[in-house]
């Protein structure tokens, strides 16, 4: 989502853009059955480490992303932040958009819980085909591309905030959680997103084949790859009010 300059429109072109990367990643991850044995704690049994194989898989790769410099980018923000080593390569000058201090902010640990917990039993099927390493090397592109998107609230709350800072300015040295939430929501928009997503789900979840209508031989209609309502769902549900708390959180530290 790498981008020179922010507005109200480039961040939701953004999002938008980040709704293809999530859409894919239900996707590619659908292909899997739950394979629960990703999620069991030592299940694997790797020496000298005390976890799931999906903690083992995120926990490494995003260490070589930092040494690769992954995280000099602010709209990247790691799973497992403690400890993470630095980069080892010739940084790119970001833009420093984001006020002093806002970095810090990092809700990974409530996403990693509520994907595991509340996300995959809506759209996977359950089984075990023994593929647990592929399974969470698709859980961690999903939940990067998560993560980028509910963290992504910190550069639509700058935005924002510069747009009017007298109507924010007072919210926050009130602390008025809700005022704030009021003033940055935008319903219409909301509904915008839901709908597109439903929509994109249905355009990429389709097979490809060469005649002309949705039926297949028997003339049932086709089944998507993942359900069109779970990205629904999902938006609506999670990511959405998620990316407004990272807003919220965002703005009551925006002027300290
Ligand atoms: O587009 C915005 O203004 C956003 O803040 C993003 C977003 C979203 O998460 O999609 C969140 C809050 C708004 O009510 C509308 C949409």
């Amino acid at each position: 989502m790498a981008k020179a300059e922010y507005t109200l429109d480039s961040v939701r072109g953004a999002l938008i853009r980040e709704e293809d990367t999530i859409i894919y990643g239900l996707i590619e991850r659908a292909k899997f059955p739950t394979n629960s044995q990703t999620y069991t704690h030592n299940y694997t049994g790797i020496p000298g480490f005390s976890g799931s194989l999906l903690h083992f898989v995120v926990i490494n790769t995003e260490a070589v992303q930092a040494k690769a410099g992954r995280y000099k980018n602010l709209e990247e923000n790691p799973f497992f932040p403690e400890n993470l080593p630095p980069s080892l390569v010739t940084s790119y000058p970001f833009t420093q958009f984001l006020h002093a201090g806002t970095a810090s902010i990092n809700i990974n640990k409530s996403i990693w819980k509520l994907y595991i917990h509340e996300l995959l039993p809506l759209f996977v099927a359950s089984g075990d085909d023994g593929n647990y390493a592929q399974t969470a090397a698709s859980d961690l592109s999903l939940l990067q591309a998560i993560s980028r998107r509910i963290h992504y609230g910190k550069f639509v709350a700058e935005v924002k905030f510069r747009e009017s800072p007298q109507d924010y300015e007072p919210l926050i040295r009130a602390k008025d959680t809700e005022g704030l939430m009021k003033l940055l929501t935008f319903e219409s928009v909301e509904e915008m997103v839901r709908k597109r997503v439903e929509k994109k789900a249905m355009l990429y979840g389709k097979d490809v084949t060469l005649n002309n209508d949705d039926d297949d031989n028997d003339g049932n209609i086709k089944k998507y790859k993942v359900d069109p309502s779970v990205a629904s769902t999902l938006y609506k549900k999670w990511l959405i009010p998620l990316t407004k708390d990272v807003q919220v959180e965002y703005l009551l530290n925006r002027l300290d």
